[in-house]
């Protein structure tokens, strides 16, 4: 009998390898056992202990619309999206440590990372690039996962092409290259799951202040 495609198939989990990968303009380092077990539940503590979460919003058509996460901000600049300004404290303690450790995998600097906090399936990200014109032209994004593990998915901005990651606990996904540029990234919603999840995006922003 002749096979027929579920319209509803799944998206297949791209099988990078770990380290550098390469893929249509995009430049993506995996390590998907970054962190091992044991301090991923010191890190979780650790986190838990320093951050504190807030609710976020954007603008979208002049309305403001809380965002469906919580998140929280730590470097040396203010950071300001879609007519927010999320207020920065120092990146210190657990934060510091891990910015080190992915400096030196992706071999560049960080002077940020951006926290976001999924309390369960129901909060997730929409499809973006992250292209500010502070992350500069190349942004190399380094994406540190703690807790549950969600599916990451990237589509391609002309030709539509998709790759799917799962982000495990501990895993470390590097965004580099022309990948900002060239594709978008999401994190789909998952119904079913009830645990929460902790996401660290470190970054460097160029200062935008006129000299
Ligand atoms: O939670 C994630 O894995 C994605 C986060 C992300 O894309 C972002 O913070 O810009
Ligand atoms: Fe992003």
């Amino acid at each position: 009998m002749p096979q027929t495609k579920s319209p509803l198939q799944t998206l297949q989990v791209a099988a990078l390898e770990e380290g550098w990968n390469y893929r249509e303009q995009a430049r993506l380092g995996w390590w998907p056992n970054f962190i091992d077990a044991q301090q991923c539940q010191s890190t979780w503590d650790e986190l838990n202990q320093l951050v504190t979460l807030e609710e976020g919003f954007i603008n979208i058509y002049g309305k403001r619309h809380k965002i469906p996460r919580l998140q929280a901000w730590f470097g040396d600049h203010d950071y300001s999206y879609s007519g927010e300004t999320l207020s920065s404290k120092p990146m210190v303690g657990i934060l510091a440590t891990l910015c080190e450790r992915c400096e030196q995998i992706a071999e560049t600097r960080f002077n940020s990372v951006l926290v976001n906090y999924y309390r369960d399936g129901q909060d997730y990200m929409g499809w973006h690039a992250d292209d500010e014109d502070e992350l500069g032209t190349q942004p190399v994004i380094a994406s540190l996962t703690f807790g549950a593990c969600r599916d990451f998915d990237l589509k391609h901005k002309q030709t539509g092409e998709r790759l799917r990651l799962a982000l495990s606990d501990g895993s470390l996904l590097v965004m580099a290259g022309a990948t900002q540029h060239f594709w978008q990234h999401s994190l789909p919603k998952r119904l079913r799951l009830q645990q929460p999840r902790f996401n660290l995006t470190f970054r460097y922003i160029h200062s935008m202040d006129a000299d």
